[in-house]
């Protein structure tokens, strides 16, 4: 179980405020999304999270657990497949986890059957549709088990199908007890998939809450235009 605490975080690139003293604690189980404007930080906070990214202020911590020895796995927009099979893209996830030969097939079969893709696994991983790259990398990203899963937009580019398909292996791997947070600015998906949802606007916390609370009846005036999707121009349009 991974809990994870952020406290005053700072991302502060060349003196610019990028993430400005944010500060949460996330709850162990369920998928957490993080939604907010453009720009607002939230791949930022995805990466620093993860330590993918230094902050320069700040901790992110999991509960009393070293980062190093929390399993986890991040997946990008776009999928960074290696030239290869489906499988051997999949299996170099596997590498450090040192398993037997045996272990480590069962483990690539299993996973990607789970994605729908076992039967194309001696396929070459470059010829795959968005959709199918997409949910190679999500086996990829599963195969070590992780505890934690930071998926950072990942069905941004895909048809309704392919975002089903996905968010099907998603809601699956949050039953079988990992913790996952999503960063979506697809408010269906987050109402479909999220037990809570933290609002981001320039860098900074503005909700977090239940995620239906804060999809129907956001509390702050930010996170309304957000989610209603007033656009800077609609007031003037409306004022000519
Ligand atoms: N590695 C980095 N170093 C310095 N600045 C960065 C880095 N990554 C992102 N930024 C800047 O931080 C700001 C927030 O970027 P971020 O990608 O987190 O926004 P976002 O909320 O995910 O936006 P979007 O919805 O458009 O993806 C942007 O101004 C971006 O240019």
């Amino acid at each position: 179980m991974v809990r994870i605490i952020i406290e005053d975080l700072v991302f502060r690139p060349q003196g610019r405020p990028v993430i400005d003293g944010l500060s949460a604690t996330i709850g162990s189980d369920g998928i957490t999304a993080i939604i907010g404007p453009n720009g607002a930080g939230k791949s930022v906070t995805l990466r620093l999270i993860d330590g993918l990214l230094r902050p320069d202020g700040g901790s992110v911590k999991f509960g009393d657990r070293a980062p190093e020895a929390v399993r986890r796995s991040f997946v990008f927009q776009s999928p960074a497949l290696v030239r290869g099979s489906v499988r051997q893209n999949a299996a170099l996830a596997l590498m450090p986890l040192r398993l037997s030969r045996q272990e480590a097939a069962e483990r690539l079969d299993a996973t990607l059957y789970e994605v729908g893709l076992l039967h194309r696994a001696d396929d070459a991983a470059r010829k795959l549709s968005g959709g199918e790259q997409q949910r190679l990398a999500l086996a990829r990203a599963l195969v070590i088990h992780p505890e934690l899963l930071l998926l950072d937009e990942p069905t941004a580019s895909l048809d309704p199908a392919a975002t089903a398909a996905i968010e099907e292996i998603i809601r699956v791997a949050a039953q079988d007890g990992t913790k996952i947070l999503l960063v979506s600015h697809n408010l269906g998906q987050v109402a479909r998939l999220a037990r809570d949802v933290l609002v981001l606007s320039r860098g900074k916390i503005i909700e977090h809450g239940n995620a239906e609370a804060i999809i129907t009846t956001p509390r702050t005036s930010e996170a309304r235009a957000y989610i209603r999707g007033e656009l800077p121009w609609t007031s003037f349009a409306a004022a000519c």
